[in-house]
């Protein structure tokens, strides 16, 4: 690293008003550059203890009654947490459980379900890998037509594309809120004014904007949305995900997996299904407790910390990515695939060029662990609370390096 890129990395570390958060995650204090938080956030050093005085106290000590004493509330209340800190969503309509790959298909076919004699998806085809294969099998199933938008894998969905798009058939749209690669961030507002214009409900996936990105899911008017807790909400590996359905479209609501416990009275064990009132009812079986134990000290940090801070760090790093990519990577012949302007971009950059797939091999093994995703993309994942501006620079300097090493010239 050149002394002007340490120098400046540094100032900006000085004067980051979150800096002193980075010290609360296990692993800050090694020189390992950890660029993938939005694959798996860093665990808080506060989750050890937490999950001991589980084991010895509540799980230990209280045994079963820990159902009834808590564990059964868990998926609302959680839920309702990040409803409030994160999401913008009033008590209600948030609950935690499955993957987001099975809530996915909850909320699709509930929100099909609710657009009766409407026989499309809309859906654009460089959205999230489960995202496209939940929608053709729900397609399948049902007799749907998908209808796709195209998108250039730099960018992402826009406002025009949709309503080009949506009309008297379509049921549901889903899209994601910032793109798996690009890290575009889809203009949620609108987008969901536009469907809303075409009688069709809309399925957000926030798997990458949640704990990264502001959300209004209240005001926005959005019906439905899912994401996962184990990238910026830091839940740790396979923790559940959440669902949003909002309250107007509760009662009646269908989901596709009825379950005892989202049943309106699990241990009356009935003959038949009755479901729960409100957002309990997307419950099917038994809640992820020990899952959702990590991701409620990350919580307890969001909400602490603000979500308007959270993103203001968040731009500033990717800023700063962006800047040190200008000055270091381009020259060598790397592309950017992220959009420039702050407003349009979420919590992460990608950097194109096509060796890139052997450099993140590389980076791997030397410490620095960004992702790597087709074509020729190398990914950094830029967590607010646990990176800092300098490991941003330290990284992106061995990217050169690499680089350099493997004959990239930029001619
Ligand atoms: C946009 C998006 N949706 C969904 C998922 C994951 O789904 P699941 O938690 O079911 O693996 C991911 C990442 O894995 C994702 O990036
Ligand atoms: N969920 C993951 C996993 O179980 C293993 C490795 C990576 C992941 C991811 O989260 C990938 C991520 N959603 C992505 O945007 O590529």
């Amino acid at each position: 690293m050149t002394s002007t890129t340490h120098e400046t990395a540094a100032r900006l570390d000085a004067e980051d008003p979150l800096a002193s958060y980075r010290d609360r995650f296990v692993g800050s204090e090694t020189p390992l550059v950890y660029l993938d938080g939005n694959s798996l956030g860093r665990p808080l050093r506060t989750t050890g203890e937490r999950l001991r005085s589980f084991v010895d106290q509540e799980w230990g000590g209280r045994l079963i009654r820990g159902w009834d004493e808590a564990w059964m509330d868990l998926p609302t209340v959680v839920g309702d947490r990040i409803g409030s800190a994160c999401l913008g969503a009033a008590p209600g309509q948030v609950v935690v459980g499955d993957s987001t790959t099975v809530l996915l298909y909850k909320a699709l076919r509930a929100g099909v379900a609710a657009r009766p004699g409407r026989t499309e998806v809309v859906l654009d085809r460089d959205n999230f890998p489960t995202d496209r294969y939940v929608a053709a099998g729900v397609a399948d199933e049902l007799g749907l037509t998908l209808r796709w938008i195209d998108v250039d894998t730099s960018a992402g969905v826009t406002l025009e594309q949709v309503q080009e798009v949506v009309g008297e058939e379509t049921a549901v749209v889903l899209l994601s809120h910032v793109a798996y690669r690009s890290a575009w961030l889809a203009d949620a507002p609108a987008i969901t004014a536009a469907v809303h214009d075409a009688g069709a409900l809309v399925l957000w996936d926030l798997s990458h904007s949640v704990g990264s990105v502001p959300l209004e899911l209240d005001a926005w008017g959005v019906d439905l949305a899912v994401g996962c807790t184990y990238k910026y909400l830091n839940g740790g590996p396979g923790s559940p995900a959440f669902v949003y359905v909002a309250e107007r479209l509760l009662d009646g609501l269908r989901q596709p997996i009825p379950g005892w416990m989202g049943h309106a009275d699990p241990f009356a064990m009935g003959p038949g299904w009755t479901p729960a009132p409100g957002i309990r009812r997307m419950i099917s079986g038994t809640p992820p407790v020990v899952g959702m134990l990590a991701l409620q000290d990350m919580l307890a940090l969001v909400e602490e910390v603000g979500m308007e801070a959270v993103r203001a760090k968040s731009v500033g790093l990717t800023e700063h990515a962006l800047a040190l990519t200008e000055d270091l990577l381009a020259p060598l012949g790397v592309g950017l695939a992220t959009p420039r302007e702050a407003r349009r971009r979420g919590g992460h950059v990608t950097l194109t060029h096509p060796a890139m797939r052997e450099v993140t091999a590389r980076l791997w093994e030397v410490d620095v662990i960004p992702d790597y995703r087709d074509p020729g993309g190398l990914r950094l994942g830029l967590s607010p609370l646990s990176t800092s501006y300098d490991e941003v620079a330290r990284g992106l300097a061995r990217v050169r390096d690499v680089l350099l090493d493997l004959g990239a010239s930029g001619a």
